[in-house]
């Protein structure tokens, strides 16, 4: 048990198609997350899974059994969702333990359940509170509480941190992260945050439209992204997008050469068009007395550690990271030719890595 199959998934609501022909199998006791921006569909593909969605075609498998046509009950799979859906007249335990009742687990497993999960998630000294009686970051416990005592194969969560301050994100990060550890579930996590999507995902699957863009592992995902939105989703600040102009396989930005290495030179050999994309992440630029483009400085932003500086490069802006606080007007910008990337300027597809 374990691993879930999706094949050819479709679902619209009325005329609106929210996933198209989606294909996507979730390995066993992986952490996969679903990414993409508001809108995109994660929620809905989430649902799909759990049940609680009907799919217009397509078929579903959790191992080799068909789940389409099963209702979400029948699919034993465990949920958290963004608002946590605890019941309100209900104390902390009762919460936890409500379905295991109604499912007949015998009373002694159901305690035993019940005291590995307040202990676990240091719930013990709230159990006979109410929700209405607990911060955030505790009905968010006992939403994860809830959903451990099912002992599913299958943990299904919707945004189940967006809620919670930032500091209180971080912690729950890592008590999701033990969790795992310790039940190797298959995880399913939808998230619009980058940041969590790094930090808990084996495999990210962003998805932009109902579409898969890319479904790779964070490093790749971050180092070798396929086209631009995948390169722009991921990153903070996000990927610095250059339109150049190519004449003579010389690549120009403005009526600035880029000197490209020669691994990427090759590259070109088959590509026609008169534009391409040129993409660097802000931290494969830096501001160097020896920088070979000239960029004029418009502004900077303070991240803490580092400043955010803003430049612009012959009437395009882009942004770098710096350890100083950038006062002069114009400054000499040095790329890191390791981490330059290429897009098709009609498709927008990474030339090197797709
Ligand atoms: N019950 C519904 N009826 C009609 N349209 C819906 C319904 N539920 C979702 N949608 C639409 O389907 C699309 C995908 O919604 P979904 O909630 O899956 O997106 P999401 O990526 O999870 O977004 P968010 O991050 O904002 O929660 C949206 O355009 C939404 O308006």
């Amino acid at each position: 048990m374990g691993t879930i199959k999706l094949e050819s998934i479709n679902k619209s609501y009325k005329d609106t198609k929210v996933i198209e022909n989606l294909n996507l199998t979730i390995n066993k006791g992986e952490r996969l997350v679903l990414l993409g921006p508001s809108g995109c569909g994660k929620s809905t593909l989430l649902r799909i899974i759990a049940g609680l969605e009907e799919i217009n075609s397509g078929s579903i498998q959790f191992e080799d059994k068909e789940m389409s046509h099963l209702s979400a009950g029948e699919r034993n799979v465990a949920m958290v969702f963004q608002n946590y859906a605890l019941y309100p007249h209900m104390t902390v335990e009762k919460n936890i333990t409500y379905a295991l009742k109604r499912n007949k687990v015998p009373k002694a497993e159901i305690n035993k359940r019940l005291e590995k999960a307040l202990d676990m998630l240091e719930l013990q000294e709230y159990r006979t509170r109410l929700p209405k009686d607990l911060s955030g970051g505790q009905r968010q416990r006992v939403a994860l509480a809830r959903a451990i005592v099912k002992q599913t194969e299958y943990f299904l969560l919707d945004e189940p941190l967006s809620n919670l301050d930032a500091k209180l994100r971080v912690s729950a990060r890592q008590s999701l992260l033990h969790l795992h550890e310790e039940f190797k579930h298959t995880f399913v996590y939808v998230t619009h945050d980058q940041v969590e999507a790094m930090a808990l995902g084996d495999r990210i699957v962003v998805l932009k439209k109902g579409e898969i863009q890319m479904l790779d592992t964070p490093e790749n995902i971050y180092f070798k992204p396929v086209n631009v939105f995948t390169a722009q989703f991921i990153g903070s600040p996000p990927m610095n997008i250059f339109k150049a102009s190519l004449e003579d396989k010389s690549l120009k930005i403005g009526e600035t050469v880029i000197h490209l290495p020669e691994n990427l030179r090759v590259r070109l050999l088959d590509y026609e068009k008169n534009e391409i994309y040129l993409g660097i992440r802000p931290e494969h630029m830096s501001i160097s007395t020896t920088g070979l483009y000239d960029m004029t400085f418009n502004f900077v932003e303070n991240y803490g550690s580092q400043y955010g500086v803003c430049l612009d490069f012959n009437r395009q802006e882009c942004i770098t990271v710096s350890n100083e606080k950038v006062k002069d007007k114009m400054v000499k910008v040095n790329f890191d030719l390791n981490h330059l990337h290429l897009f098709d300027i009609d498709t927008e597809e990474n030339l090197i890595y797709s």
